[in-house]
């Protein structure tokens, strides 16, 4: 068997810093990969008047989405998408999630037979009542096996390298292997879980959580009160999976990364923590805030919110769920943020 030839689709700050780990990875274990090109592709843009893939492939820095971090030379950012992805065996999809769809269009029929893929993006995919996870929608667009990869992983602190964990909710224990040969360093721990659904809704819902946090700060209420929405919260997680999800593990929540540790650290540095605060003390709406604050990088969890708001409703269950219900009226619907923790 030919050696694995890895693509990265996307190269936001979760993009960049993955690829960082994927591109040196890749020569650590050369053995399995090919480790003379990772290509990542890049959503065309100008920054500082030069083009973005142009200042990545002389550079080797994502100046804007991740700066000040070197990747390695083998990293080659391309501007087409079907051209990044020609010949990949192994495709990590790394995009916030609103663009996904749009490029599994242009993919159709387009990827590797017998690839597979993996998934880092955090969202859920819901039509009325119909509600999926990304690893399932990829899977079933591409004809591809495709994993999930979701953690405390705040892509800044990853990307220099601090001591952090993740998880890969595998679809089988080969594959993820792979993955974990792809992405884990002495100071990023790889683990394993046999629950692709548990891993990929836990980094889906634990962003309306981080919001309901950012509500909290705002109001200044203190610490016992983000606590206990970080409670609540891993709670309708959990009980949200159980209810819509045959085979979630109850540990995906509880032991692993991708669960407990990802709502705490979200919940203290995440980005929608910091735009849900700016919310409460400026006043101003989530998309000038993402625009004003963010530098072209994107909030998940409004959206989130939405979408789960949509999907309850739909299964006439919101009452079930209080929190995640309070962040999509505050930031959707205008109700006051000081009734977020009425009823809970
Ligand atoms: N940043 C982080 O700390 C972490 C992010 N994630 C998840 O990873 C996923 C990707 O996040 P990031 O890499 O941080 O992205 P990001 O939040 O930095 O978003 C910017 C990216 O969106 C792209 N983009 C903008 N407009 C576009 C369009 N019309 N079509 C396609 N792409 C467009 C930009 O080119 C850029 O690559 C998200 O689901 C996020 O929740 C997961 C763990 C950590
Ligand atoms: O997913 C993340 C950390 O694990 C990043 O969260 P934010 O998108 O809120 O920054």
């Amino acid at each position: 068997m030919g050696k694995e030839k890895v693509a990265i689709i996307g190269s936001g700050n979760w993009g960049s810093a993955i690829a960082k780990l994927a591109g040196n990875n890749v020569k650590k274990h050369s053995d399995v990969f090919d480790d003379s090109r990772v290509p990542i592709w890049v959503f065309e843009e100008e920054y500082e008047g030069k083009k973005l893939t142009e200042i990545i492939n002389t550079e080797h820095e994502n100046k804007k989405y991740l700066p000040d971090v070197k990747l390695s030379e083998n990293v080659v950012a391309i501007p087409d998408l079907v051209e990044a992805v020609k010949g990949a065996t192994a495709l990590v999809f790394v995009m916030p999630h609103q663009f996904l769809s749009k490029c599994l269009d242009q993919l159709e029929g387009k990827v590797e037979k017998g690839a597979k893929a993996i998934t880092l993006i955090k969202g859920v995919g819901v039509d009325g009542p119909d509600i999926h996870v990304f690893a399932d929608v990829i899977q079933d667009r591409l004809g591809i096996s495709c994993s999930a990869l979701s953690g405390a992983n705040i892509a800044n602190e990853v990307a220099i390298d601090r001591f952090s964990e993740t998880t890969v909710g595998y679809r089988n224990e080969r594959e993820g292997q792979l993955w974990q040969r792809l992405f884990q360093t002495p100071n990023f721990k790889v683990q394993l879980i046999d629950d692709v659904a548990g891993v990929s809704l836990c980094g889906a819902l634990k962003n309306i959580v981080a919001v309901a946090a950012g509500f909290i700060d705002g109001l200044e209420y203190g610490n016992n009160s983000k606590a206990a929405i970080m409670r609540i919260g891993l709670l309708e997680m959990k009980h949200f999976c159980q209810e819509f999800f045959n085979d979630v593990k109850e540990e995906s929540f509880l032991q692993e990364s991708a669960g407990v540790a990802d709502v705490i650290t979200s919940c203290l540095g995440g980005r929608n923590r910091k735009c849900a605060e700016a919310f409460v003390k400026q006043k101003k709406p989530f998309d000038e805030l993402e625009r004003d604050m963010l530098n072209g990088q994107k909030l998940q969890g409004i959206h989130t919110a939405k979408d789960v708001h949509i999907f309850l409703k739909a299964r006439e269950k919101l009452g079930a769920y209080p929190l995640f219900d309070k962040v999509y009226q505050i930031s959707w619907e205008g109700l006051p943020v000081e009734k977020l923790t009425e009823g809970l």
